[in-house]
């Protein structure tokens, strides 16, 4: 769907493991947009594994002047997916790589997912974020937040962790990086290509810009 009264899109997609909450996060996200029905509480949710590629989408207003469509794409964790999921990288702008922070093997697999994107990645910079899921659960955690931070740093990319039982930092991730596309795009290290659905023009009205802002810190800030 057109949205007339934004400047972009942006397409995002959420890789990571199967089962590190990336569906979660996601929904909590969308079902957090101004003028989304209030959520009704509901008794814990059966896993159900991502099938494929899923869509969602919100509109954001960021700090530096435009209002931006994110297109959000959930991708299936699991192995057998990934041919898929695969076709779906090089048409992403940004990328938030999740692990669950109980979960070390997930963690130890990011860098195959940022691999997985980087040789599929065409002229245009993909923006990542790092992120640290399941903050909640403190007394099964395996990740710290220090030794993902390095990692982080090491794969050039911000960190941030978050909770989708807990509610935590979860519009703070998605408005992060939107914020870093924006900047990208502002400094010209992005750019609107004709064949390159990533960012995507739709109102042509004067962009607004305004200065930049700090990076926000990594631990869970809730
Ligand atoms: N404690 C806790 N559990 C969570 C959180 N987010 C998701 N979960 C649980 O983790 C499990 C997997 O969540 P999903 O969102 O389906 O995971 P996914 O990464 O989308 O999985 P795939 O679709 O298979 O790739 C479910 O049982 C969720 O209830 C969280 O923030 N805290």
């Amino acid at each position: 769907m057109e949205a007339p009264d934004c400047h972009y899109q942006f397409r995002i997609a959420l890789l990571g493991d199967a089962a590190v909450g990336k569906t979660s996060l996601l929904r909590r996200y969308v079902a957090g947009a101004p003028g989304a029905p209030e959520p009704k509480p509901e008794p814990e949710p059966e896993w159900a594994p991502t099938v494929g590629v899923e869509f969602y989408s919100r509109k954001l207003q960021l700090p530096a002047g435009p209002r931006v469509k994110l297109q959000l794409w959930d991708t299936a964790g699991h192995e057998r997916f990934r041919c898929i999921t695969r076709s779906f990288y090089r048409n992403v702008v940004g990328v938030l790589l999740v692990f669950d922070v109980t979960n070390r093997k997930s963690f130890e697999h990011i860098c195959d997912w940022h691999q997985e994107v980087m040789a599929t990645q065409g002229p245009n910079k993909v923006i990542f974020l790092l992120v640290g899921h399941k903050s909640d659960l403190q007394s099964t955690r395996v990740v710290s937040a220090q030794e993902a931070e390095e990692l982080a740093a090491s794969l050039g990319m911000a960190f941030m962790e978050t909770s989708a039982k807990k509610n935590c930092n979860v519009d703070l991730a998605f408005n992060t990086l939107a914020d870093a596309i924006q900047q990208a795009l502002e400094q010209g290290d992005i750019k609107l290509e004709e064949d390159w659905g990533g960012v995507r023009l739709i109102h042509k009205a004067q962009v607004p810009r305004s200065p930049h802002r700090k990076q926000p810190p990594g631990p869970c800030q809730c």
